[in-house]
């Protein structure tokens, strides 16, 4: 392994989207490998690929469909050996990778929770009835249409500064995003309050970067594992498995969050009608390392719950 380091001759190149986010996350990734090994930032070259979710702008994603919109050229790199590892948000990931690519590396995460951004008003509860919130997010504006049926949804895409200049322009009255992203972009003090997931349960992964690789590549496999935080693991094995069962994909809006309890995991599900009109939620817990059958064991009763006509 010690002669298998990358050397500034020989760097690992790390993979990633150019947004702001991505690029933070990526020199995270990298600085936790330095950390690990000893090794310089020379050791490391971050490669920039162009993803087809980015060159659109003026669209809702779920307009464009298709799933990995985000990851499809990344892969492509990693498994053309352009690229030794790709560093993703884990939220963003199909629950299925290509054949030749293996995603089970995941740092420590993050607050998984979203939050409300806004200049006028502190909370959902505040927001007066028919108060505009721009989101593209199918969970985030089903989850609310539920909850507050007298508020008005519109689009709403781009990065956070594109955001808030929609709020001063009074495109909307608020919005939501997550958390984690804005605390990596130190961005906090937009953050008017934490939404709970008891209030708004977060998406699947939220919160949460992962690592693909090859997965005839054993030695990043054996320097990847030295920087997986074992918790997450077990807690998005859960969460990813509730989403395969699902099926999900962005025309559904599913939430999930999984949180252990010492040697046990508690799993939280939520399925939604895109309008909003309908929701089935439910709970499931267990030990903690058959996150797996957990997440399948919840999917399938929330499934058989919401029956057939549910999602048309
Ligand atoms: N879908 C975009 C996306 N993917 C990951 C994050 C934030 C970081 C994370 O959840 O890990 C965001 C932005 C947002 O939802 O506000």
């Amino acid at each position: 392994m010690r002669d298998d380091l990358p050397t500034p001759a020989r760097p690992l190149k790390i993979g990633t989207r150019g947004s702001v986010l991505a690029l933070w996350q990526a020199h995270e990734v990298r600085r936790c490998l330095m950390a690990a090994f000893g090794l310089p930032e020379a050791a490391f070259e971050t490669v920039v690929i162009k993803v087809t979710g980015d060159q659109i702008q003026d669209k809702a994603l779920r307009e464009i469909g298709g799933k990995g919109l985000f990851t499809r050229e990344i892969e492509e790199a990693l498994l053309d050996g352009g690229i030794d590892i790709a560093v993703h948000s884990m939220k963003d990931m199909p629950t299925l990778q290509p054949e030749g690519l293996v995603l089970d590396c995941y740092l420590k995460r993050a607050d998984v929770r979203d939050s409300f951004v806004s200049l006028r008003h502190g909370s959902i509860a505040e927001l007066p009835a028919g108060a505009v919130v721009g989101s593209s997010s199918l969970r985030r504006r089903a989850q609310l249409a539920l909850r507050r049926p007298d508020l008005k949804l519109v689009e709403f895409r781009g990065n956070v500064q594109t955001r808030m200049r929609k709020l001063e322009e009074r495109v909307a009255d608020a919005t939501f995003l997550a958390m984690a992203g804005l605390t990596r972009l130190g961005m906090l003090d937009v953050v008017r309050s934490a939404i709970e997931p008891e209030e708004m349960l977060p998406a699947v992964a939220q919160g949460a970067i992962g690592v693909e690789r090859r997965s005839d590549d054993a030695r990043v496999a054996a320097m990847l594992a030295a920087i997986h935080d074992r918790d997450t693991g077990l807690r998005l094995a859960a969460e990813r498995s509730f989403l395969l069962r699902l099926d999900g994909s962005c025309e559904t809006p599913i939430a999930g969050l999984a949180v252990l309890e010492g040697d046990r995991l508690w799993l939280r599900g939520e399925l939604l009608r895109p309008d909003g009109s309908a929701s089935v939620a439910g709970e499931r817990r267990g030990p903690a390392d058959e996150g797996a059958a957990i997440g399948r064991a919840l999917a399938e009763e929330l499934l058989d719950r919401a029956g057939p006509g549910f999602f048309a």
